[in-house]
C-alpha cells in the first residue's frame, strides 16, 4: 500500500511572520492526523526558519528547486548539499514554471534528478501538458517523453523512493482542476508507462496530482486508485485549506 504525500509548493510567497504563523497553524492541525506524508517547500530564503519550525512535528522540509552543479561560480544557485545541510528532503524539479520561465530543458531536469539521488534527496519530478498540447490529444506523449528523459539515461531504479507530480500546465493556479477520471487516466498511463521498465518500481511509486488541488475537490481525487496525494499551490498558503487537504488523503488511504 503506498503512503499519500500531500506537499505545499508555496512558489515566490511568504515572509518572516507568515512562515511562523502557517507552520504554527499546521502543527496545531495536523498533530494526530496519521496515513498521509506532509512536506512545505517554502522559497529557499525561508528554509532554516520553516526547519526550525518543523522540528518535533511529522512534516517534513522540501525545496522548489536545485542546481546542477555541486558548488563554483554559479552565482544566485543552490546545490543539493545545501538543501541538504539545511534538512530539505523533498524537491520539487521541472516544474512548469521553471520550465516557461526559465527554460529548463527534460535534460536539464534529468540532470536535477540525478544531483538529488545521489545527494540522497528525493525528486519531485513535475510533468504535464500545456492546454494547446492538450487539446492537441498530446497528454500522454508529453509526459511519456518528460518521463523518458529520466527513464533513458537513469534507469527505472531511478524512481525508486522518487515522486512523480503529474500537472497539467492548464490547471495550474487557474481554478480549473482536472476532473479525477482525467487525473485517474493520466496517472494510470505514467504507472504503467514505467512498469513496462519495472513494474515492482511503478507499483511502489507516489504519483501526486498538482493544479488547483482545494478542500473541496482533494476527497474526489485522492479517491482515485493512482492519484498518491497532491502537490498543492495557492491551496498550501492556507493553514485550514491545507490541513483539510492532508486529512482528505489520510481518510482515503485508511479507507481504501
Ligand atoms: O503548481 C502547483 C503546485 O506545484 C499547483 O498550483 P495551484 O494549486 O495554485 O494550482
Amino acid at each position: 500500500m503506498r503512503h499519500p504525500l500531500v506537499m505545499g509548493n508555496w512558489k515566490l510567497n511568504g515572509s518572516k511572520h507568515m512562515t511562523a504563523e502557517l507552520i504554527a497553524g499546521l502543527r496545531n492541525a495536523l498533530s494526530g492526523v496519521d496515513g498521509c506524508d506532509v512536506a512545505i517547500a517554502p522559497p529557499v530564503m525561508y528554509l532554516e526558519q520553516a526547519h526550525q519550525a518543523i522540528a518535533g512535528s511529522h512534516i517534513a522540509l522540501g525545496a522548489q528547486n536545485v542546481d546542477v552543479n555541486l558548488s563554483g561560480a554559479f552565482t544566485g544557485e543552490v546545490s543539493a548539499e545545501m538543501l541538504r545541510d539545511i534538512g530539505a528532503r523533498y524537491i520539487i524539479i521541472g516544474h512548469s514554471e521553471r520550465r516557461t520561465y526559465h527554460k529548463e530543458s527534460d535534460e536539464l531536469v534529468a540532470k536535477k534528478f540525478a544531483i538529488l539521488k545521489d545527494a540522497g534527496l528525493i525528486p519531485v519530478l513535475c510533468i504535464g501538458e500545456t492546454e494547446a498540447e492538450n487539446e492537441a490529444g498530446k497528454t500522454e506523449e508529453v509526459c511519456s517523453r518528460q518521463i523518458d528523459a529520466v527513464l533513458n539515461t537513469l534507469g527505472a531504479g531511478a524512481f525508486n523512493g522518487a515522486v512523480i507530480a503529474y500537472e497539467p500546465v492548464w490547471a495550474i493556479g487557474t481554478g480549473k482542476s482536472a476532473t479525477p477520471a482525467q487525473a485517474q487516466a493520466v496517472h494510470k498511463f505514467i504507472r504503467d508507462h514505467v512498469a513496462k521498465k519495472d513494474a515492482a518500481v511503478a507499483q511502489q511509486l507516489i504519483l501526486q496530482y498538482g493544479g488547483s488541488v482545494n478542500d473541496k475537490n482533494a476527497a474526489e481525487l485522492f479517491a482515485q486508485p493512482d492519484i498518491d496525494g497532491a502537490l498543492v499551490g495557492g491551496a498550501s498558503l492556507k493553514a485550514d485549506a491545507f490541513t483539510a487537504i492532508v486529512k482528505a488523503a489520510a481518510q482515503a488511504k485508511n479507507a481504501g
